[in-house]
């Protein structure tokens, strides 16, 4: 056991039935960071954090949650792990604060009152403690279930796609909050399908089909991708999408706002493909590639392999 890691888990597998969601997975996480789950639909996020929060039995795999040993030691894990689960539910014709007092007392809170008063404080929520919660907008039910899965003072949260669906400035708050919280010393392990969130967290951790396909910094994971990518912007792109998809050195072609990005991991085959392509209309720049790039990248690899 490694006090310093808040994850040590190796080979971690879930089936079901004969579908394997979570395939050998391995994560040591150190404690005090924020980790950035990432992944294609379907495959294998939300299976693996309930595996890490002892709501789920591995089929095959060990190792710890906070030093807890995840097979044996689930109940001293959720009482320290706070999950925010995809579709979060309160009780609708509930106040915020009666919603929070309601979680108080499934956690055996001694001083519910205080500590309600506290995280309605540190969330920003005392102005709207009696408004019910069945009346509020995404982004201040998505700040109610961050204050509910942060009430019994948790070492870690592991939150599932906690943004999706609310707008840009909800977002940016939640994450304020996050790096707040981590700044006390929470770990956080947060799973999401945006970039912009990917590239606020210290490590990414990046699954397809239930395999482990990367992991690690931003940048180091954009440099170890091996992939080279060239951007055309112009009234011509739109023509050439057509023509350069398929074609031998071009990987992947896709949009990213009005521009097109190519990217291969054979830098002479992708050069000399864009050189016979310059011409009138395109502006074609090599840059580095986006994470997005990179994600594209390796779920193409991870469906040849399945
Ligand atoms: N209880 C279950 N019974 C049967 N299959 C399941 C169960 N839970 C998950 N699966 C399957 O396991 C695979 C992984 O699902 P999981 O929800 O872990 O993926 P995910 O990465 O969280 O996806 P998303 O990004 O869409 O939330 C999927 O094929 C899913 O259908």
């Amino acid at each position: 056991m490694t006090a310093e890691l808040a994850i040590d888990v190796r080979g971690l597998t879930k089936r079901f039935g004969k579908r394997t969601a979570v395939d050998h997975v391995d994560i040591r996480m150190p404690r005090g960071q924020v980790w950035g789950f990432l992944g294609p639909n379907g495959s294998g996020k939300t299976t693996t954090i309930r595996m890490l929060c002892g709501l789920l039995r591995a089929d095959e795999g060990e190792g710890t949650c906070l030093g807890y040993d995840i097979r044996r030691d689930s109940r001293k894990i959720k009482r320290q792990v706070g999950y925010m689960t995809q579709k979060f539910s309160f009780w609708d014709d509930l106040t915020i604060r009666e919603n929070l007092e309601f979680v108080a007392r499934l956690y055996e809170i001694r001083k519910a009152g205080e500590v309600v008063d506290r995280t309605l404080e540190t969330l920003g929520l005392t102005s709207r403690q009696t408004q019910l919660a069945g009346t509020l907008s995404g982004g201040w039910k998505q700040r109610l279930a961050l204050a509910a899965c942060t009430l019994h003072d948790p070492a870690m949260l592991l939150l599932d796609e906690p943004t999706a669906g609310v707008d840009p400035q909800a977002r940016r708050d939640f994450w304020d909050q996050i790096h707040r919280l981590a700044s006390e010393g929470l770990t956080v392990l947060v799973s999401t399908h945006y970039m912009d969130e990917a590239e606020r967290c210290d490590e990414i951790v990046y699954i397809a089909y239930g395999k482990l396909m990367t992991q690690g910094p931003v940048q180091s994971i954009i440099d170890q991708s091996g992939l080279h990518t060239y951007v055309a912007e112009g009234p011509g792109v739109r023509a050439l999408a057509d023509r350069l998809r398929g074609r031998d050195g071009a990987e992947h072609v896709a949009y990213f706002g009005s521009a097109l990005h190519v990217s291969g991991s054979d830098a002479a085959k992708l050069k000399a493909l864009i050189e016979a392509e310059r011409g009138d209309g395109v502006r074609w720049q090599s840059e580095r590639p986006s994470l997005e790039d990179v994600f594209i990248h390796l779920m193409g690899r991870a469906e040849d392999k399945s």
